[in-house]
């Protein structure tokens, strides 16, 4: 998915039987509101090419922070900065699904309210990160067939007297046009 597109599925649960959630908009007990995710993305032969180097001096061994360092007018800046979870160059796939998107479809399937989205710059690896370069590959692919498999594995697996209902909307916003 690119930062120009979003989807958006909405699954609605009629339960004729024991346990289902009447709030459909408040978050699991325990489970933070919002979380963001930082991921790195390796040079490309374009910025090899053109003299580019990482920008990223330290990943911090607690996976929650990292330092940029900017050259500029002679002076070095180094900023820290942090989130739920940082993603170096390295970070698989499944790394990531794990832990941006599989917590937010655990709780769907129980009836919550979910959205996961990448935001970046062009380039940065928001179609890389949430489609994947191959989505038939298990190791490649993506969090958004990932999501989907699991959403179509519950179902299947889930009792017969519970009916599912999948939705899937898509709309594109590009030069401020939708
Ligand atoms: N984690 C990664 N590991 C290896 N290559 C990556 C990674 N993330 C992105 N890339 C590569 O970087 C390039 C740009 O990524 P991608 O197309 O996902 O960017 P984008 O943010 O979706 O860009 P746009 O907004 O222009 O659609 C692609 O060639 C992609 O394969």
């Amino acid at each position: 998915m690119s930062g120009k597109e979003e989807a958006k599925s909405g699954i609605k649960r009629k339960n004729t039987g024991k346990g289902g959630h009447d709030d459909k908009h408040s978050a699991p007990s325990g489970q933070g509101n919002i979380c963001v995710v930082c991921r790195f993305r390796p040079l490309n032969q374009n910025e090899l090419n053109h003299g580019g180097s990482n920008v990223c001096a330290d990943f911090h061994p607690n996976k929650k922070s990292v330092t940029i360092v900017t050259e500029g007018d002679g002076v070095t800046n180094k900023n820290e900065f942090t989130f739920d979870r940082v993603f170096d160059i390295n970070s698989s796939q499944i790394e990531v699904y794990n832990q941006a998107a599989k917590p937010i479809i655990e709780s769907v399937m129980e009836g919550f309210n979910g959205t996961v989205f990448a935001y970046g710059q062009t380039g940065s690896g928001k179609t890389f990160t949430m489609q994947g370069p191959d989505i038939e590959d298990i190791e490649s692919q993506g969090i958004v067939p990932r999501m989907v498999r699991t959403v179509f594995n519950r179902i299947e697996n889930s009792s017969e007297n519970i009916e599912f209902t999948v939705k899937v909307s898509m709309m594109e916003i590009y030069m401020e046009k939708v």
